[in-house]
């Protein structure tokens, strides 16, 4: 459950104890059941009461491929069937290149192509915000950042909607300044090999895992090689906060992976009908992706490595 579905199932909590219908003992479990019930049942007859959900994909798209879109379209028909979610946006935050991955190209080069390859979408956009920053983010502060920014945007179309109809009364204009507005719950959205990452020692820290399934909430597409429900179960801090995990099924499987895209590329074969069709002219074009570049940053240590095993020394 995110921020503001939280906020409010502790508001119901206080109204169902001011009726008498819950004991204090019971009304965690209770008021969560009877809460998500009556959220599913009056989401589902009116769109209206949907929560509204901005999906974030944080990564390499080293280069962007077709399924990183796909991605964005089966978690949004997954949310959307839940009958519980409208999905308004999604956003591609290529990461930086102070993330030191081997054979990482320049973030200019993956932000044009991820923007090429959005071009046709009318819902997912690309956000330059992570890589333009001057060291690798920890991806909990990108969730927060994107988080900031839509609170922001909330509560100033509120306020000056709110403004603009009683604007000559001073004592309004001081409340629309003040007031606050639930604003769209922040997805992060990954495949299955990035939820299995979160064991790998010293590249995520538990407070970061802690807020991204606690605070935030997890949409985790299904990727050959990789048992997303068999890692949630085995994982005692992601099985508390399993109800903020979404497991998504890709039934039409496909495996297309960036880096074999890029030995694809390295070999001069056709990577045609993998990528979008303006993405393959332009890294034919700049010439990108060879011996040279697959070369890059090896031997480097990855820089959450490097900052978490610092961390704990
Ligand atoms: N075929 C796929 N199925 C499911 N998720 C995918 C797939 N390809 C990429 N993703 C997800 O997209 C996000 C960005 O991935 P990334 O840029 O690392 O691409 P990649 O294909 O995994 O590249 P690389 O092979 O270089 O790691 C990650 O969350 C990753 O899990
Ligand atoms: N501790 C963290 O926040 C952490 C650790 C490892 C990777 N990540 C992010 O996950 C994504 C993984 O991308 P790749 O799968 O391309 O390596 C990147 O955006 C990276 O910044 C975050
Ligand atoms: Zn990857």
């Amino acid at each position: 459950m995110g921020l503001s579905q939280n906020l409010k199932r502790k508001q119901f909590t206080v109204v169902l104890m001011q009726f008498g219908l819950l004991r204090l003992g019971e009304r965690g479990q209770h008021s969560q059941i009877v809460f998500q019930s009556l959220l599913s049942a009056s989401a589902m007859e009116n769109p209206e009461k949907r929560v509204e959900v901005v999906l974030l994909s944080c990564g390499s798209f080293n280069p962007i491929t077709n399924m990183h879109l796909r991605m964005f379209e089966l978690a949004r028909d997954y949310l959307q069937g839940t009958g519980k979610y409208t999905v308004i946006k999604g956003i591609i935050s290529p990461v930086g290149d102070a993330y030191k991955k081997k054979g990482l190209i320049e973030s200019h080069h993956r932000l044009t192509m991820a923007t090429l390859a959005t071009d046709s979408s009318d819902w997912v956009t690309v956000d330059p915000w992570e890589m333009n920053q001057k060291e690798w983010v920890e991806t909990v502060k990108v969730l927060r950042h994107h988080h900031e920014n839509l609170r922001n945007l909330s509560n100033a179309e509120k306020s000056s909607a709110r403004c603009k109809r009683g604007k000559k009364r001073k004592k309004e204009e001081k409340e629309c300044s003040l007031e606050t507005k639930d604003c769209p719950e922040v997805m992060l959205l990954c495949g299955a090999d990035v939820l299995a990452t979160f064991a790998v020692p010293n590249l995520w820290t538990t407070e970061d895992l802690e807020e991204i399934v606690g605070k935030f909430s997890l949409v985790c597409i299904s990727r050959t090689g990789n048992k997303p429900e068999d890692f949630v179960y085995g994982s005692d801090l992601l099985w508390r906060h399993r109800q903020n995990i979404h497991l998504v099924t890709e039934w039409i499987g496909n495996d297309i992976s960036a880096t074999k895209v890029r030995r694809a590329l390295r070999r001069g074969e056709s990577v045609r009908y993998l990528l979008p069709d303006p993405v393959v002219q332009y890294l034919q074009k700049h010439h990108l992706y060879d011996q040279e570049s697959e070369d890059k940053n090896d031997g480097v240590v990855l820089e959450p490595l490097r900052r978490n095993a610092k961390e704990t020394k």
